[in-house]
């Protein structure tokens, strides 16, 4: 069986669960792995000396589960996909199925094991200031108190961001102000190209 691992990275707000969900409809048996579905519980989030919550660091998701999760995919692409939002499409009769894993979030490039098992990385990028706005009509659980976009979300993206520039080197960037129609075409393209030469070959290898 073949698969394919496509990683939806980004800043906060940066449309990374919307491109991934426009993704999932358009390409055969493909899921999503949202890291957002893994933040640990807030009584086990520190909070740092202005008493901000340290929502925006790898230890506040259980890395652990959400490998596990990727772990259960890779096992069995189809079920996975059965149990989790419904019917495997066949293709063609003799066409081998590639099938598709969309990673998406906002640290999934920080963590090395995960980086490592993707065929493609995508990082959605937009403005400070579209981000900030982005991010105060957005409400999370627990709601972020005031001051908490320029205390700790900020300033931890551009930690979070230098520390990723220094482990990866293959990220495809993409601007998040474009508009979603566009974003969508241009991954999609992207992707399905990767599909079509990769169900071409038998060694089970995407081609470089
Ligand atoms: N390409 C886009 N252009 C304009 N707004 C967008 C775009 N993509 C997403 N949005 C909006 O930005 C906000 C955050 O999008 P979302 O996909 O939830 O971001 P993320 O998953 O990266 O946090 C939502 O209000 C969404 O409707
Ligand atoms: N889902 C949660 O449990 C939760 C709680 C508090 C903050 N957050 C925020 O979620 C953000 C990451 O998710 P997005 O990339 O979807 O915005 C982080 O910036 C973090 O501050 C999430």
């Amino acid at each position: 069986m073949k698969t394919l691992i496509i990683g939806i990275g980004g800043m906060t707000n940066g449309g990374k669960s919307t491109l991934s969900k426009a993704l999932q409809k358009r390409l055969p048996n493909s899921c999503i792995i949202s890291q957002d579905t893994f933040f640990k519980d807030d009584s086990l989030v520190p909070v740092d000396s202005h008493g901000f919550k340290q929502y925006d660091l790898l230890s506040a998701l259980h890395m652990d589960r959400m490998m596990e999760e990727v772990e259960t995919w890779q096992d069995d692409p189809r079920a996975f996909k059965v149990s989790h939002n419904g019917v495997v499409q066949l293709l063609s009769e003799g066409v081998d199925q590639v099938y598709v894993l969309i990673i998406e979030g906002f640290l999934i490039f920080n963590y090395r094991p995960l980086n490592e098992l993707m065929n493609k990385k995508y990082f959605l990028q937009i403005p400070y200031e579209t981000c900030k706005q982005r991010r105060s009509s957005r409400v999370y659980t627990p709601p972020d108190p005031p001051g908490y976009f320029d205390g700790h979300v900020w300033p931890m993206y551009l930690k979070n961001r230098k520390e990723m520039e220094e482990m990866v080197t293959d990220l495809v960037l993409l601007d998040g102000l474009t508009e979603r129609d566009k974003l969508l075409s241009s991954v999609l393209e992207d992707v399905t190209a990767d599909i079509e030469a990769f169900s071409d070959r038998d060694d089970g290898n995407l081609p470089a």
